[in-house]
């Protein structure tokens, strides 16, 4: 049977376990679900729970559903990264092989000369860093010195952060594309430009949703391509647009947050059309990952699970709902980074009629042979179909 829409949502950062070769990412012991359910007490997540959550592996002290309504399983990351560019990549089929460039001990100085240059503004910062940390070290600085702030993470990424008083967004918009202009160049290059706009006064920064995102275009087409030519909706909801650079997407919806999300996503999910919703909820990630904050993860793994039933209740017989993640960000890990882990898969429609475990996928990439085969898309990918499996 082929389902008529497919809607996948990814938890941004809700990673299921270490990867054998976590060691090599400095990740060892990496768990962000499962540390978060052995750290918040109690953490109500039961239409998760009940389509098979805590089935796929051992979670704290929870005992797995005796009967699942849903087909669960894990994903392994083929790609060598752990970044959310790398990652939805390949749940969409392409397999990264040269990582992307990061910069642990700052940008080189010739491009930093060249970025002050053309943009008649000076650099400070410019190292690792957390987002809210490198505001409250420098950000009274650039409102004294109206320098900017550069830093980077373990992410291919040249962050630029901007107080909106000081530098008005237009020009920190165009600080972007100068700098991802010169970052397109081989020994510059970076996966991503990010525009950091904030407000506020010292101690007591906020940063805006006026961020912005600058990405290379993926290397080669993925399944959202084979389906946009299909002449099938792709709709993206949320930062996908930004992750794939528009490439393969027929309707683009950017939000504010997840409850944002969730609710466009709800709304596309009744709405009629034949394709692919793809809907990624970056809040896991950036408000309670990378701020290493687990109380506040499980509260937003709560809020996810309790409009469940509503996003089911959107749906019809012939559609197919997968839950996923692009890679870790476990909140008692050591630094501030994300973590190389599994990631689990959830598959739901109203048409099942049976259930199951999803046996271990070796790579990502198989969402998107699943995705090509339900639409008989014939996309090329390293990924093999589970879709003979839903039923
Ligand atoms: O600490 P903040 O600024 O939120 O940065 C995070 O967000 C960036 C892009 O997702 C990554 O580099 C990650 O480190
Ligand atoms: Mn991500
Ligand atoms: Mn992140």
């Amino acid at each position: 049977m082929a389902y008529r829409k497919v809607t996948v949502i990814v938890l941004d950062s809700v990673g299921i376990g270490e990867m054998p070769d976590a060691a090599d990412y400095g990740d060892l012991g990496a768990h962000t679900l499962g540390h978060i359910a052995e750290r918040v007490h109690p953490l109500e997540l039961p239409h998760l729970r009940k389509l098979g959550l805590g089935n796929i592996a051992r979670l704290a002290d929870w005992e797995p559903e005796s009967s699942p309504t849903g087909y669960y399983g894990k994903m392994a990351e083929v790609s060598v990264g752990k970044d959310t560019m790398t990652g939805h990549w390949e749940l969409m089929g392409l397999r990264i092989d040269t990582p992307f460039r990061t910069f642990p001990d700052g940008f080189p100085a010739e491009l930093l000369r060249q970025f002050e240059e053309l943009t008649g503004r000076r650099v400070i910062g410019n190292k690792p860093a957390s987002g809210t940390e490198i505001l409250d070290e420098l950000g009274e600085e650039q409102m004294k010195t109206g320098a900017w702030i550069v830093y980077t993470s373990a992410d291919s990424v040249f962050q630029l952060a901007a107080h909106e008083d000081v530098i008005p967004l237009e020009e920190l918009y165009e600080g972007c594309r100068i700098a991802r202009r010169l970052t397109m160049k081989d020994e510059f290059s970076v996966g991503r430009v990010i525009a950091r706009p904030y407000v506020g006064s010292p101690g007591a920064f906020k940063r805006t949703s006026n961020r912005h995102d600058y990405a290379v275009k993926p290397p080669r087409q993925t399944v959202l391509d084979a389906l946009k030519n299909k002449g099938l909706e792709v709709v993206a909801v949320g930062k996908i647009n930004d992750i794939f650079s528009g490439e393969g997407i027929s309707r683009a919806i950017p939000t504010k947050s997840n409850a944002d999300g969730i609710a466009v996503t709800a709304k596309e999910m009744a709405a009629d059309f034949q394709g692919l919703l793809f809907t990624n909820l970056v809040d896991f990630d950036s408000l309670y990952g990378h701020r290493r904050d687990p109380e506040g993860y499980g509260r937003a793994l709560e809020e996810f699970d309790r409009s469940l039933p509503d996003l089911m209740a959107a749906m019809g017989d012939n559609d197919l709902l997968l839950v996923t993640a692009d890679h870790g960000n476990d909140p008692i890990h050591a630094g501030t980074d994300h973590t190389r882990e599994y990631v689990p898969i959830l598959a739901w429609s109203p048409g099942f009629s049976g259930t199951g475990r999803i046996e271990d996928r070796t790579t990502f990439a198989d969402l998107a042979a699943t995705i090509s085969d339900n639409f008989g898309a014939g996309y090329a990918t390293h990924g093999n179909s589970f879709l003979a499996l839903l039923k």
